[in-house]
């Protein structure tokens, strides 16, 4: 059994109890969160776990085999340094790693220097139409040429403090919310980017939202081009007003033998009921020769549907990140994939903002 310490309680703390629930070997031993009165409800919610006062004093409850980081973006590295000092035990930390370009050499220290394994979680990767188009992209394209994601989504929701809504604690929108595909770039191309161009702003969202004085900062649509060391190109196109569409993200990959696109719906919780089921997730290939695109449902197993807004990956992840601690196997989302995709965030928050190419 492994037991684990939650460090944050906040929207995704409760999904990672939720899929921890489903785990045959996994408890939610401890949680901690600077609100009170959510750490007690995580704690209900986990089954009664014990509720720490502080990291401090969830690092020394003896009993825990590995610990959640799901506090705001820009609590991580700080966290990561106290557990380092403190308490090395396993780490799943949510994205993105860092969000200030400073603290990356840190990292690298880290990565190097810390005794037990971290995974950076990355769920995109483990959407099931996400891993078949993985599985199948080399044989439907015939070795990709472009490759685009697209999100197409709801605004950034309310939280404790706003911290969402302001570049200095999120990263700016590039960093928290597209590092996911930029590493499903890296990931599905298996290459590294060399270039970035970005153009970004605020069109629509949070224009009448003020926070302690401040009108928030972020942006909510943008486009950005990635040129790859091998000569492939991905573009990402995101709009944050679009929660009226059916499917949330698109993926398409083309080459010379065809194209294959994944399409993935949004968190079912807001899916209207007076419009029937929730879309399924779909894969769609269509060779150019002959033509005839074949379309394959790829449903989601409901209970882990049910477990949160991320189409059941939540769990798979889970699931691997629990063999690690048991000894069987490595991460495989580490700490260098989540520095890659936030320096490419951190470049395109730069291009969109100086109105020039970033080259890494
Ligand atoms: N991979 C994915 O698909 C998703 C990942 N995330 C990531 O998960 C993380 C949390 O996001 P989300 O749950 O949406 O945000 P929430 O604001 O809902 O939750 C964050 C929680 O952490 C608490 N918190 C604040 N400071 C600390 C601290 N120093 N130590 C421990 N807890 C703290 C907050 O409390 P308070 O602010 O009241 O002090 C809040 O309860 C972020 O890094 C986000 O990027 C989020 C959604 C999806
Ligand atoms: O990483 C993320 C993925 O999805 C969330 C919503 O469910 C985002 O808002 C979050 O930042």
């Amino acid at each position: 059994m492994v037991n684990y310490g939650i460090v944050g309680c906040g929207m995704m703390g409760r999904e990672h109890i939720q899929n921890i629930a489903l785990l045959p070997q996994g408890r939610v031993a401890a949680v901690y969160d600077p609100v009170p009165e959510l750490a007690q409800s995580a704690a209900q919610q986990a089954g009664g776990a014990q509720v720490c006062p502080s990291l401090e004093a969830l690092l020394a409850i003896e009993s825990l085999d590995a610990l959640v980081i799901v506090s705001p973006n820009d609590c991580h590295v700080p966290q990561l340094r106290q557990i380092a000092a403190t308490r090395p035990l396993p780490v799943l930390c949510e994205k993105p790693i860092y969000t200030a370009p400073e603290d990356e050499a840190f990292l690298r220290d880290f990565a190097r220097s810390y005794p037990a394994p971290v995974w950076v979680a990355m769920e995109y990767r483990y959407m099931p139409p996400v891993a078949l188009l993985r599985d199948e992209v080399a044989e439907a394209t015939g070795g990709i040429a472009m490759l685009t994601i697209r999100e197409h989504r709801f605004p950034f929701l309310p939280k404790v403090g706003a911290w969402n809504r302001f570049n200095a604690r999120t990263g700016g929108t590039l960093v928290e919310k597209c590092c996911h595909f930029f590493d499903l770039m890296r990931l599905i191309l298996r290459d590294e980017p060399v270039r970035v161009m970005a153009s970004a702003g605020q069109a629509v969202n949070h224009k009448d939202e003020v926070f302690d004085g401040k009108a928030p900062d972020i942006w909510d649509n943008g486009y950005v081009i990635v040129d790859f060391a091998r000569g492939t190109r991905a573009m990402l196109e995101l709009c944050m007003f679009a929660e009226g569409a059916r499917y949330q993200e698109e993926i398409s990959a083309i080459g010379p033998r065809g194209k294959i696109e994944a399409l993935v719906p949004g968190p079912g919780r807001f899916w209207p009921a007076h419009l029937g089921d929730a879309p399924v997730p779909q894969v769609i290939v269509s060779p150019r020769v002959p033509k005839g695109p074949r379309l394959v449902e790829v449903p989601v197993d409901p209970t882990l549907l049910a477990a949160g807004d991320h189409n059941g990956s939540t769990f798979y992840q889970h699931e691997r990140f629990n063999a690690v601690v048991r000894g069987e196997g490595r991460p495989e989302v580490t700490l260098e994939d989540g520095i890659a995709a936030v320096r490419m965030g951190l470049a395109a928050q730069q291009s969109a903002a100086t109105g020039q190419a970033v080259a890494l």
